[in-house]
């Protein structure tokens, strides 16, 4: 039978399951109902695993993470998960809820397989607490609530009055408190109350009494039970406070992958002689295997009497099942709890769950409505996004601050001639001879010259760095270079040794010795018209023969140095709207994704693409601003020509950081950590950043590089970017449209990729 077929109602389950000996059944004990319930009629199950194996694949061989596990959850019954740590919880918690395929085996929840919508599971029927607390800090507590209330299609009024009874219940600060500013404990139950908010008929809950204290504990136990034995809510929870799993209906030992033993904890005492479930544990995950527990499950001889008093604290056992040896003698176990009563009764919390008798019916919606939802979804999700970017202002100042430092600081140097570099001067001249001129004509900004007596002197300077070189100008230079004007014919070796004068250079810094190089080839060609002038010669004949009478693109009023700053500054823009946009998406979507609020998510129905498209569409926005106030800056301040439709230009820069975001999210996708994130982008950026055609044209590139750099999504953008502004070229020249191409082209493959790689969780099962 289907069982999702059976009959939910409680007064249903306790006729049908009433025993026909004379066992007694307190109220309050959902265990010894279900125990008597499942030997007499087939059960609704809430939850049921066959023979599931689960097989992880790192970076170097597959892992077995579930081995053949078998488990069965009983509607309206709580269920301790226990075992080792690693030995699989979390991993079967996932694959319970679909966010994790598994290898081989069944798995299904109330009647559907995982993700499956008939079941509410991820959704609306699932309340799930992950082992992180995966709260956004910079919400408040009450913001919160609404987010998840508002994903799970409460109305606003109930929800306001859920909010307030949930505050009141579990103790919480006043509602406007933001979660950043919360206590461990206090972030705990706000979590808790995030997983309840909705009245869900499955709770999953992986260890939420972590780190609580023993009220906080004492509270939450306190609810579970409430939700069980009234609302009949199924509760699945790990813990490694292995007691308190005591109050729970049945228990599951795990180890390795699969389930050692599943009973209710009070018959695993009595079948194992011990009076503690932590010696239970000890003993079947230490010492003991399967084989061992399984000898002790004989038929049940004697009839089983559990008292289980919620309100005072106080669970007795006796006259348990015999077995062969140790197990044979009847046991009377006695659990008090030490916490006095709750400050806020359990009720107030409970008024909040009425509607889970009924499986959930899910209505044949047509596609309009489903595109209606979809979109009612992303919208929620978007404004959550939003209101945290509000919350903090100052990632957004330095998203503008820094790109705006770093462009400026480019603008204010690269490009710019170098000046006041030492040069020294052994002139072996008197003054007032042809040297002197020659000299004057050197370029007093970009030089200091530093006087030597002897070329000794100024090599050792030159060695030590204090000069950048030195001219050596020979004793008689004058009347060698006049002669070798004069009588050109008559031209020797000596005559050219002695007119010429000598540059030694410190060629290192390629820049400075560039600037050096062509200051003295300028000084010297005005030297040589100032000499014409007075020797009585035609100074025009020192001009070169070559004439640039028109220029196709561009200005030839810029010098060398604004050309080179021009070239580059427009890939640094690029650059930084590529990296700023993929940056900061990696630090959001990562953080949320390893401190779990994706999964939390993902459980409440959110899907994917709406969580990315939410981010995008946030990212997107803050980045828009940031790069118009970018690009009018350094077209004002910055002498970067500016001949094409400004439109044009901001929207190929708003693809790229689109392109950006894509990225970044892509690489969260894929990453488990920040460190790997971090390391994986740097450098991917570093690599866009050299063969992209940012620094020097790409076309310098080696032919097999040259193809990576055209299909990168920063070089040919780039290039579709200069052409718009430093030749004017319209969206529709192919050389422009080509750069929309690429950068939507990497968008779309990014975005595939994201979507698969959250899709598939770090690692993919095998099959
Ligand atoms: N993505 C992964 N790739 C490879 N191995 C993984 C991955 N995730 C988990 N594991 C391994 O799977 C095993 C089970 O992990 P899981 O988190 O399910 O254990 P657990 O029982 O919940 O532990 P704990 O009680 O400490 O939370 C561990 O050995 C873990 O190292």
């Amino acid at each position: 039978m289907d069982p999702s077929e059976v009959s939910l109602n409680p007064a249903t389950l306790q006729v049908v399951g009433r025993p026909r000996s004379h066992t007694i059944i307190s109220m309050a004990s959902q265990a010894s109902v279900w125990s008597s319930v499942s030997t007499r009629s087939q059960p609704r199950l809430a939850v049921q695993a066959k023979q599931v194996s689960l097989v992880l694949l790192n970076s170097y061989e597959p892992v077995p993470i579930l081995n053949r596990l078998n488990l069965n959850v009983q509607v309206g019954t709580i269920y301790g998960l226990l075992g080792p740590s690693g030995c699989g919880k979390t991993s079967f918690l996932r694959c319970l809820i679909g966010f994790q395929s598994i290898s081989s085996g069944q798995i299904s929840v109330f009647g559907y397989p995982p993700g499956d919508e008939r079941s509410g599971v991820p959704g609306r029927g699932l309340g799930y607490m992950p082992q992180d607390l995966a709260l956004h800090e910079y919400l408040t507590i009450g913001e919160l609530l609404t987010y998840y209330g508002n994903l799970y299609l409460i109305d606003n009024e109930t929800l306001k009055g859920r909010i307030d009874r949930l505050i009141t219940s579990l103790d919480l600060p006043e509602k406007d408190r933001l979660v950043i500013n919360l206590s461990g404990g206090q972030r705990r139950r706000v979590s808790f109350a995030l997983t309840i908010v909705h009245k869900p008929r499955l709770l999953i809950l992986d260890e939420p009494t972590v780190g609580c204290d023993p009220i906080l504990r004492e509270r939450i136990w306190e609810s579970l039970s409430h939700f069980s034995t009234t609302d009949r809510i199924t509760v699945i929870i790990t813990t490694h406070y292995i007691e308190e799993a005591r109050r729970s209906h049945r228990v599951g030992f795990m180890r390795a992958g699969s389930i050692l033993v599943e009973d209710s904890p009070n018959d695993l005492m009595a079948k194992m002689g011990s009076n503690t479930l932590e010696k239970v544990f000890l003993t079947l995950v230490l010492n003991k295997t399967k084989d061992d527990v399984n000898k002790c499950d004989k038929p049940r001889q004697n009839h089983q009497t559990v008292h289980f008093n919620h309100h005072e604290e106080a669970v007795e056992v006796s006259d348990i099942n015999e077995c062969d040896g140790p197990m044979q003698r009847p046991r009377s176990v006695s659990y008090t709890s030490a916490i006095g009563p709750m400050k806020y009764p359990i009720s107030e919390v409970s008024e909040i769950n009425v509607d889970y008798q009924k499986p959930i019916k899910v209505k044949r919606k047509n596609l309009e409505t489903r595109i209606l939802f979809w979109y009612y979804t992303l919208s929620i999700v978007i404004q959550n996004i939003t209101m945290q970017i509000k919350r903090t202002p100052t990632t957004i100042i330095v998203q503008f601050v820094i790109p705006l430092i770093t462009l400026m600081c480019f603008c204010m140097f690269v490009g710019q001639i170098p000046y006041d570099l030492k040069i020294g001067v052994v002139n072996r001249e008197s003054p007032l001879n042809l040297s002197s001129l020659f000299l004057d004509q050197v370029n007093k900004y970009v030089f200091t010259q530093v006087p030597f007596d002897s070329a000794e002197v100024a090599k050792l300077a030159g060695k030590s760095r204090s000069i950048i070189g030195w001219v050596e100008i020979p004793d008689n230079f004058t009347t060698s270079l006049i002669q070798r004007y004069r009588k050109p014919d008559d031209f020797t070796n000596a005559t050219h040794m002695q007119s010429t004068i000598q540059l030694h250079l410190d060629v290192t810094n390629w820049p400075i010795s560039i600037t050096v190089e062509r200051a003295f080839e300028q000084a010297y060609l005005e030297f040589v018209q100032k000499m014409m002038t007075r020797l009585g010669g035609n100074p025009a004949i020192t001009k070169i023969p070559v004439e640039i009478p028109e220029v196709i693109y561009g200005s030839l009023e810029l010098s060398d140095y604004s050309g080179i700053r021009e070239f580059v500054s427009v890939g640094i823009l690029v650059i930084i709207s590529y990296t700023i946009a993929f940056g900061t998406t990696i630090l959001v979507v990562l953080l949320e994704k390893i401190s779990l609020i994706f999964e939390r998510n993902f459980a409440a129905g959110v899907t994917t693409g709406q969580l990315i498209l939410g981010h995008l569409i946030t990212r997107v926005a803050v980045q828009s601003s940031v790069v118009i106030v970018l690009f009018i800056i350094t077209l004002n301040l910055f002498e970067v020509s500016s001949k094409g439709s400004f439109v044009t230009a901001i929207m190929l820069l708003l693809v790229h950081s689109l392109t950006g975001a894509t990225h970044g999210i892509c690489v969260s996708a894929m990453s488990s950590s920040l460190f790997m994130a971090s390391i994986f982008s740097n450098a991917v950026i570093i690599f866009f950043f050299i063969i992209g055609g940012v620094l020097w044209p790409y076309n310098s590139l080696p032919y097999y590089l040259k193809w990576i750099a055209l299909i990168s999504p920063i070089c040919l953008p780039t290039e579709s970017l200069r052409a718009v502004l430093v030749r004017g070229w319209s969206f529709t020249h192919p050389q422009v449209l080509i750069g929309f191409a690429v950068s939507l082209t990497w968008t779309l493959l990014f975005l595939l990729g994201a979507l698969r790689s959250f899709k598939y969780g770090v690692s993919t099962a095998k099959r």
